[in-house]
């Protein structure tokens, strides 16, 4: 049937949701082995966390809380999944705030309607850098918690829109100052890049499996320590092996082997982060080479960037399929990720791709913009 051959078998692929998604070898393994159902259920004994075969519990209880720096995990549906969690189990009555970066993903913004919080936004700086400040954070916090009653403060690290790294460990300090918890929304590091809420301060951290992770989704994992233990994993008064937060058993299939099964993959790969560092302002440069500009923080810190492309807009005011143009050239040289009608700005991930895959995608650049301009 055709529907199960995916158009974009392999074409060298820069979307950012996708290139730290790819799974690993013994993932794809796991996938069919693992594929009916509710295959983790074999032997349950009446919770996910606490399965012993596969080893869910050795997972969720020592090998995930060390990697995350806290001391409790859960496995989620996904990161927005475990910031809802976080958020309804904060949640107490009457009005209520959570402040929030304005970098912050439409899944943050989401989760805390859900949770029906009124929201306060940190502004970014503006271009060229959209950076999201720990002085603009406190101006923010200080103004809000004179108004009201601030539950819960949420940073994005990094954003998913310029790839920003905000200085956590000085917002965590203010949060605390404030006595506001924080929750770092890690989706785009935990599992791309070496990240220890221990380290970088906050009360919760958050990943993205399908994301950052190597793994089949829906899947995403939180981190958390004792002081907020009793709260996010509060069980049922009926049903006293099942957690409220997580409806009694998250992800329950296939995700969470795949999870697993890329776990020390993904272990090993975060310890390689410089060079995916180095790897991207390579491109950067480059990508400025042929006239493009790179916003967000620079240098850049991490593999999502975001580009302004003044030559490929200008030919997009004149090409035959208008801004469609460039969807088009990279498809025919078999490149994916730059979303169909962007010319102007679009945003990449050089994640995990070979410098040769990269030098491909730069050379295609160069070539689109020759061959219009000819
Ligand atoms: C910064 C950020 N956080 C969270 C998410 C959502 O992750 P998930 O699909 O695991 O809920 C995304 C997805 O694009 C994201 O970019």
């Amino acid at each position: 049937m055709a529907f199960y051959e995916r158009q974009t078998k392999g074409f060298v692929n820069i979307d950012p949701l996708q290139t730290g998604g790819r799974l690993s070898e013994d993932a794809k393994r796991v996938l069919v082995e693992w594929g009916d159902g509710y295959s983790v259920c074999d032997f349950c004994t009446g919770s996910l966390f606490e399965i012993k075969t596969p080893p869910i519990r050795t997972f969720v209880s020592k090998l995930l809380p060390e990697f995350l720096g806290t001391e409790y995990s859960r496995i989620t549906n996904g990161a927005r999944e475990a910031k809802y969690a976080v958020m309804h189990a904060l949640r107490g009555k009457g009005e209520e705030w959570i402040v929030m970066d304005g970098n912050a993903h439409y899944s943050s913004y989401v989760a805390a309607e859900r949770a029906g919080y009124r929201i306060a936004l940190v502004e970014n700086s503006e271009y060229p850098e959209f950076r999201v400040t720990p002085e603009r954070f406190a101006e923010v916090l200080d103004d809000v918690a004179k108004r009201g009653n601030v539950r819960l403060a949420l940073i994005t690290y990094p954003d998913g829109n310029y790839g920003n790294l905000p200085d956590v460990r000085k917002i965590a300090r203010i949060c605390e100052s404030y006595d506001v918890p924080l929750l770092v929304n890690g989706a785009y590091a935990v599992g791309r890049m070496p990240v220890s809420l221990k380290e970088l301060g906050g009360n919760f951290i958050v990943g993205s499996g399908h994301k950052s992770m190597a793994s089949a989704g829906p899947v995403g994992v939180l981190g958390f320590n004792e002081d907020f233990a009793d709260r996010i994993t509060r069980k049922s008064e009926r049903y006293r092996n099942k957690e409220i937060e997580f409806l009694g058993c998250t992800a329950r299939g296939v995700a969470v082997m795949t999870l697993m099964a890329s776990f020390d993959y993904v272990a090993r790969r975060v310890k390689r982060w410089d060079e995916e560092v180095e790897k991207a302002r390579w491109f950067s440069r480059k990508m400025e080479d042929l006239g493009m500009i790179q916003l967000g923080e620079k240098p850049h810190n991490h593999d999502l960037m975001f580009f302004e492309a003044p030559p490929l807009y200008e030919i997009s005011k004149k090409a035959k399929d208008g801004r469609f143009f460039l969807y088009r050239e990279l498809k025919k040289r078999r490149i994916h990720g730059i979303k169909p009608g962007l010319t102007r700005h679009f945003k990449l991930s050089t994640y995990g791709l070979t410098r040769d895959e990269l030098r491909y995608v730069l050379d295609s650049f160069e070539e689109i913009i020759n061959k219009y301009s000819g």
